[in-house]
């Protein structure tokens, strides 16, 4: 059978890895697709500057849009980035009937709604392993590997940046900026880093999982995203002295009490002993709950070049094999069939439910602590841990560290402020959520 022919656009980091993938391990991925996959071009802004990074084996052309339509393409792969000439060239492509792949989750998150619907309606599919952790095929279990569950809650360290700072600057002592640097250089970051440092990229893939887990649409507007970049030192070290690690998690959560989903991204603090505390690095891990299985771990690389690659090939084969299937026998985009996806809300953030770390700068004095857990008490916010840094020698105002039970936010939110109105406490109090993840 002649070979699949696809039509990449875009020339970058993941561009370049899906190019090396398939040119390597050629005869391997042809087993296992039952027929060749080959690039039959490459649409770059700089063609001359595309040359030298993917080679001179590759067809190269600066017309996207004649390449989305052009009849010898079967399937067009979407590695550019962004939400407007992406989505453009996305519905460009299914409206002239040809199936996507792409690892765009901005794209996705954001107008996965009307593109699934027009793939739906043209009979195409849609692809985007690769949106998600990377290389980890975590879309593939939850689209195909847990179908027999009720996801409880996932839980991710999915965005390679903010876990390569967060590490090296626990580890090495670097700061954040030199940090930042680096994973750049390292192909990991977003082309605008603020995605990756505000928590934006990482709500992005948690909206494409939350939408998976729960049959819902994607709903990253209605998102809670808190990045890692007013993270301070002190919190990290206090969290290690009380056996947390501090991880920028995308978290998503069925609750049924309130008849909603949480989907959230922030800083939280999880026990130093659960696997995931230690994945560091750029690596990426997610947890999944499900009833039936229970908790499950996924590991590996989130970003860069073949990794990310791994997924976009894997969705070209699975594209590969499916392309003459039924369309209503593919596997559903979001896991569940279009007719029964149900607009569960999201949550506001009042309404979460998580533990806390607090670190509140007191005056050291009597009835300090008292006036604290008082108000606490007033909340119905139970104590787990406190714990009072030393004050050194003729110092007036020490840190202390309270760990609390699970509460509703909008309930430590009145607290807080109360705490925060007392004479005795000298600065902002910081705020971490804490999860057991158990
Ligand atoms: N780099 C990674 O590790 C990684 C991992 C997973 C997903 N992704 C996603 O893959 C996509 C590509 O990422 P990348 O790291 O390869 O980016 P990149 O910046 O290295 O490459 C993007 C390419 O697209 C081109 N491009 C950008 N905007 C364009 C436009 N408006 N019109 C035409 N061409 C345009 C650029 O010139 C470049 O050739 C993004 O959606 C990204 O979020 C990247
Ligand atoms: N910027 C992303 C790339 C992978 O999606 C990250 O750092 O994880
Ligand atoms: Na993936």
């Amino acid at each position: 059978m002649k070979p699949i022919q696809v039509g990449l656009l875009g020339a970058g980091v993941v561009a370049g890895g899906v190019v090396q993938v398939l040119q390597r391990n050629r005869a391997e991925i042809q087993r296992r697709a039952g027929r060749g996959i080959e690039v039959a071009a490459v649409a770059a802004r700089d063609v001359a500057k595309a040359r030298a990074t993917l080679g001179s084996e590759v067809v190269l052309t600066d017309d996207f849009d004649a390449l989305v339509r052009r009849p010898d393409i079967d399937v067009v792969v979407e590695v550019i980035g962004g939400t407007t000439r992406a989505r453009e060239l996305v519905l460009a492509a299914i409206a002239a009937g040809k199936p996507v792949v792409t690892a765009n989750k901005a794209l996705l998150a954001v107008h996965g709604t009307e593109i699934f619907a027009a793939a739906r309606e043209r009979g195409v599919a849609v692809g985007f392993e690769a949106a998600v952790a990377g290389g980890i095929p975590i879309i593939k279990a939850l689209r195909e590997g847990l179908t027999a569950n009720r996801i409880n809650w996932i839980a991710g360290i999915i965005n390679g940046t903010t876990n390569f700072i967060l590490s090296e600057m626990r580890s090495k002592g670097l700061d954040f900026g030199t940090v930042l640097k680096e994973a750049q250089r390292l192909g990991y970051a977003e082309t605008d880093p603020t995605f990756d440092i505000e928590g934006i990229d990482a709500a992005h893939k948690a909206t494409i999982m939350s939408a998976i887990a729960f049959g819902t649409p994607v709903q990253f507007e209605h998102a809670y995203i808190e990045g890692i970049t007013k993270l301070q030192a002190a919190d990290i070290r206090y969290a290690e002295q009380l056996g947390y690690r501090i991880k920028l998690l995308g978290i998503t959560k069925r609750r049924e009490d309130a008849q909603g989903i949480e989907l959230r991204v922030h800083p939280t603090l999880i026990p130093g002993t659960r696997l995931i505390a230690n994945v560091e690095g750029a690596m990426n891990a997610v947890v999944v709950q499900g009833d039936a299985v229970g908790s499950t771990l996924y590991y590996g690389k989130g970003a860069g070049a073949e990794p990310t690659a791994s997924a976009v090939v894997a969705d070209l084969v699975d594209v590969t094999r499916l392309i003459t299937a039924d369309p209503d026998h593919r596997v559903p985009h979001l896991a569940f069939h279009p007719d029964a996806v149900a607009a569960t809300p999201i949550l506001p953030i009042e309404q979460v439910v998580t533990a806390f770390y607090l670190r509140l700068q007191v005056a050291d004095k009597a009835g300090v602590l008292a006036n604290i857990t008082r108000i606490l008490a007033d909340h119905a916010i139970s104590i787990d841990a406190v714990l009072q840094r030393e004050s050194a020698e003729g110092e007036s105002q020490t840190d202390l560290i309270i760990l609390t039970h699970d509460t509703l936010e909008g309930k430590m939110n009145a607290a807080l402020a109360q705490m925060q109105a007392l004479p005795t406490v000298l600065a902002p109090i910081v705020r971490i959520r804490k999860e057991e993840l158990s």
